[in-house]
């Protein structure tokens, strides 16, 4: 399998477009909700997470992927597992390897790295925090009504090690910056809401509504927020799911660490009613989790995954 470079339209800079969060001040639910209207992305500081914690995982996932391919493709499987240069089962390939973990499983009882797994309740408990702070800029009460949909026993969950080496297709004597090599390609998160953390190598990049691609430098002492798909519908589409995709580098390694929040897979999905004043207003049909899963998982990465899901309009001539 081969991953080639491309050449595409350089990434417009200026990078001071990407809203940051503090979210130890309450009164930040203002600029996040505009975030998630604007862009459906942004960075989290003076968040409660220790650096201890974060410097344990990130030596775990570094450990993880420095062992030999034998032993991890010990571990490789489908959803879960190893994998490398294939994403999904759809055809997309990336200059990737990464290892997919069910966050809700007894973590204890299989070969995953240890500390990794005994800490999908710190994500799990920030995720909810950042989703009340987000309910609340949206003036909807309660405040649990999006933390209640990722918090209880049975929502699916998962937790997501990327590791994106080095890679040598990149022609550095190429002055024009065009040569490219894809690390993960775009598309959406289908969940409700994606938490990432990576190393201080650059290469994620957001699309902007006027399609142009922006470079999000690396902090490994923040988090960064993606609003995902099911999270559009339930705000009626006013909350933006974020194209967004990953470049490889020709020198540095990345390493990235990402939690997807999912709502249990009987769970239903269409927009609040608080959100809209008559059912006419709804832009999506209604599905559970389970079928909006289902659909995604035989999807290309770069679908437009909800356009099934659009309602469509309805004219005069009907
Ligand atoms: C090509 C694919 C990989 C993916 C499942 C899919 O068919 C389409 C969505 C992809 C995605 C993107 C966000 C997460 O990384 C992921 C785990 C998810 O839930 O949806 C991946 C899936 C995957 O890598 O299996
Ligand atoms: O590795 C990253 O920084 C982002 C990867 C990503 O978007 C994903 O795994 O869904
Ligand atoms: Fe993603």
């Amino acid at each position: 399998m081969t991953v080639s470079s491309k050449l595409v339209e350089v990434p417009k800079s200026g990078f001071s477009s990407i809203p940051v969060i503090d979210i130890s001040d309450p009164e930040s639910k203002h600029d996040m909700e505009k975030a998630c209207e604007d862009f459906g992305f942004f960075k989290v500081i003076n968040h409660s997470v220790s650096s201890e914690l974060v410097s344990v995982l990130d030596h775990e996932a570094v450990e993880f992927f420095s062992l030999p391919t034998s032993q991890k493709t010990q571990v490789a499987g489908y959803p879960f597992g190893y994998g490398k240069r294939a994403i999904g089962r759809s055809g997309d390939v990336g200059w990737v390897e990464y290892l997919l973990m069910n966050a809700n499983l007894d973590f204890g009882s299989h070969p995953f790295p240890p500390g990794l797994l005994q800490n999908p309740e710190t994500f799990r408990k920030m995720t909810c925090d950042v989703l009340e702070m987000m309910t609340d800029g949206l003036g909807i009460k309660p405040r649990n009504t999006h933390s209640k949909l990722v918090s209880g026993e049975n929502t699916d969950s998962i937790f997501r090690l990327n590791h994106y080496p080095p890679c040598p297709l990149i022609n550095n004597n190429n002055t024009n910056g065009s040569n490219i090599v894809i690390g993960f390609g775009e598309h959406t998160d289908p969940q409700i809401i994606s938490v990432l953390r990576s190393n201080n190598t650059c290469g994620l990049q957001i699309n902007l509504s006027d399609g142009s691609w922006i470079s999000v430098p690396s902090d490994p002492s923040s988090f960064f927020f993606n609003v995902s798909d099911s999270l559009q519908v339930l705000t009626n589409g006013r909350f933006k799911s974020v194209k967004h995709r990953v470049l490889a580098n020709s020198r540095k390694s990345r390493v990235s660490m990402i939690y997807f929040a999912g709502p249990s897979l009987t769970q239903r999905i269409a927009p609040l009613t608080c959100l809209i004043d008559n059912e006419d207003e709804s832009l999506y049909e209604e599905f559970t989790w389970s079928e909006y899963k289902n659909s995604t998982y035989n999807s290309r990465l770069s679908d437009n995954r909800l356009q099934p899901f659009e309602k469509k309009a309805v004219s005069l001539n009907d």
